[in-house]
């Protein structure tokens, strides 16, 4: 299949002067178009970094970063601006609450992106945020309303209908459930998945819960401390995770069906191994 997202070696430095440092180390990866790719990672690992080099937002030190085959890691200043504003790539954050104007309707969020464009008419617009809402199944009694006067799930609900109103090809989901509840999370989840089948966007889905990721993602990217250290099926990687960091993240899993605790041990022996494996940096560890 062709890729959609194609990043390629990418190494990306940040920090000025002598506190520059190099936060991914040649990572690789691939969206195809209608696939959800989860990227996987904790805190720092660099997954942010990943999702910013993808907008164009940080400069590669080497390495490329393709969207339907156009390089855009090279970008700068018009080139940059337009690729942005062309909407091919949209980024959904955590908290909708930040990412979305207060004082802004959510009728004006929705249609935002199209007005920037311009050339639309009041009635196109109208029906452009009635089918956006349609889409996420947000209640049209909500559209004169503001984003303090919704529930987190209806916000993160609009965010998404924004991201799609401007046709990308590829959604970047920024841990876009973790601030929401276990029902809301599933219905918001499930959206991203009818989204993905009714109009074949790729979606690169950024989490630390690989709870989240089951039922969702088709393939599943684990990054540790800037490097991609095993891909995989959703199913592989959750059934047979062969990284000691990856089988370290399976065995926080927790499961209804657990009667047991995860074993201590198991977990210390895992992350000690982790541990030996990240001091010896230089050396190939990853299982990609
Ligand atoms: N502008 C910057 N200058 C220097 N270092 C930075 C900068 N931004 C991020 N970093 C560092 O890069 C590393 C990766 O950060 P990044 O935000 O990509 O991680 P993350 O995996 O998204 O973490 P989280 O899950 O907490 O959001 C961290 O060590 C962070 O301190």
């Amino acid at each position: 299949m062709t890729e959609l997202l194609n990043v390629s070696g990418l190494h990306v430095a940040l920090g000025r002067g002598r506190r520059r440092t190099e936060i991914l180390h040649g990572v690789d990866l691939t969206v195809a178009p209608g696939e959800i790719v989860g990227l996987i990672g904790e805190t720092g690992s660099g997954k942010t970094t990943l999702a910013r080099a993808v907008l164009g937002l940080s400069q590669a030190r080497s390495g490329t970063v393709t969207i339907g085959g156009h390089e855009v890691g090279g970008l700068r200043g018009r080139a940059l601006r337009a690729f942005r504003r062309g909407g091919a790539v949209q980024y959904v954050f955590q908290d909708p609450l930040r990412s979305l104007d207060p004082d802004r309707t959510v009728f004006d969020t929705l249609v935002e992106g199209l007005v920037v464009r311009g050339g639309h008419s009041r009635a196109e617009l109208r029906d452009a945020a009635h089918e956006a809402a349609r889409l996420v199944s947000l209640p049209l009694d909500l559209l004169p309303r503001h984003p303090g006067e919704l529930s987190g799930g209806q916000r993160q609900r609009v965010a998404i209908a924004r991201a799609i109103a401007v046709g990308p090809r590829l959604l970047i989901c920024d841990e876009p459930v973790s601030a929401l509840d276990a029902s809301t999370r599933i219905t918001i989840l499930e959206l991203l998945l009818r989204l993905r089948e009714s109009h074949g966007i790729g979606v690169l889905l950024i989490t630390h819960d690989l709870g989240s990721l089951g039922g969702v993602a088709d393939r599943i990217v684990v990054l540790y401390q800037g490097q991609v250290v095993e891909t995989g099926t959703t199913r592989d990687i959750l059934l047979a995770p062969r990284h000691p960091y990856t089988r370290l993240l399976v065995t926080s899993v927790p499961s209804i069906r657990d009667e047991e605790p995860p074993d201590p041990e198991l977990r210390r022996a895992l992350r000690d191994e982790v541990h030996a494996l990240a001091t010896h940096h230089s050396a190939p560890w990853s299982l990609t």
